[in-house]
């Protein structure tokens, strides 16, 4: 049996202060390391082991993946960084805390920018110190890659091919996956495994530091899955 295992990024300094993150590249808080550490020794001693580890450009993804393969002593196995993976672009609201966007426009509209199929929210300029074109760790991509903003429909289309062309190619080769990525990537991903419809995708909240796995057939669709709490 196949088995992927999916996690995001433990809790943020901006998952904690309520801000939204987006593309800006935010550190653990210490509670989001406690919870990294845990989801690798609840990983080990339900005894699974991996292959290979896929994870985004933004380091509270890339340390929660450290420090679960610090703690299943697989810090040795192959990395592989995408921007692809990175959370989806939260646009001019990036580095605006939650509840004071709230209200000024209301829970409703925040809610639609925050959970919906396709509401991107307000973009970026061009000029804006925000936007990610600026930053060397994204100089490969065309200009048409790099976003002003994104809704999670843009989001499944630029993480797609990447689960065509390297993470589904890993599991066919009988690699044991990792996956450790963020909210609004891994909603991408589990949309598609799961073939949840685009107005029902509003429900689907994904926790932060708490293994995700699935179990997939021969053509990798899903069977089974369930969160490892460890409780
Ligand atoms: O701020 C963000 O980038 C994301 C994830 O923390 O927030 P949300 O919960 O609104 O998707």
């Amino acid at each position: 049996m196949i088995k992927l295992v999916l996690i995001r990024h433990g809790e943020s300094i901006w998952n904690y202060e309520n801000i939204f993150t987006g593309w800006t590249d935010v550190d653990l808080s210490a509670h989001g390391i406690t919870e990294a550490k845990q989801a690798g020794s609840i990983l080990k001693k339900e005894g699974y082991v991996f292959d290979i580890a896929f994870t985004s450009v933004l380091k509270r993804a890339i340390k929660t993946l450290w420090y679960i393969l610090d703690e299943m002593d697989l810090t040795w196995i192959p990395v592989q960084k995408t921007w692809r993976l990175n959370e989806r672009h939260y646009g001019a609201l990036q580095g605006l805390n939650k509840a004071e966007v709230a209200k000024k426009y209301g829970e409703e509209q925040v809610f639609l920018w925050r959970r919906s199929y396709d509401t991107p929210p307000p973009p970026l300029t061009l000029t804006d110190n925000r936007y990610p074109g600026n930053d060397v760790r994204y100089r490969s991509l065309s200009k048409e890659e790099i976003p002003f903003t994104e809704s999670l429909r843009d989001t499944i289309f630029r993480f797609l091919p990447y689960w065509d062309d390297a993470i589904a190619p890993a599991i066919r080769e009988k690699k044991r996956v990792i996956v450790v990525a963020h909210g609004n990537s891994l909603r991408a991903l589990v949309k598609y495994l799961d073939d949840i419809p685009d107005d029902k995708i509003a429900e689907l909240s994904i926790p932060t530091g708490i293994p995700l796995v699935y179990e997939l057939d021969e053509g990798l669709k899903p069977t089974s899955k369930y969160y490892l709490r460890g409780d």
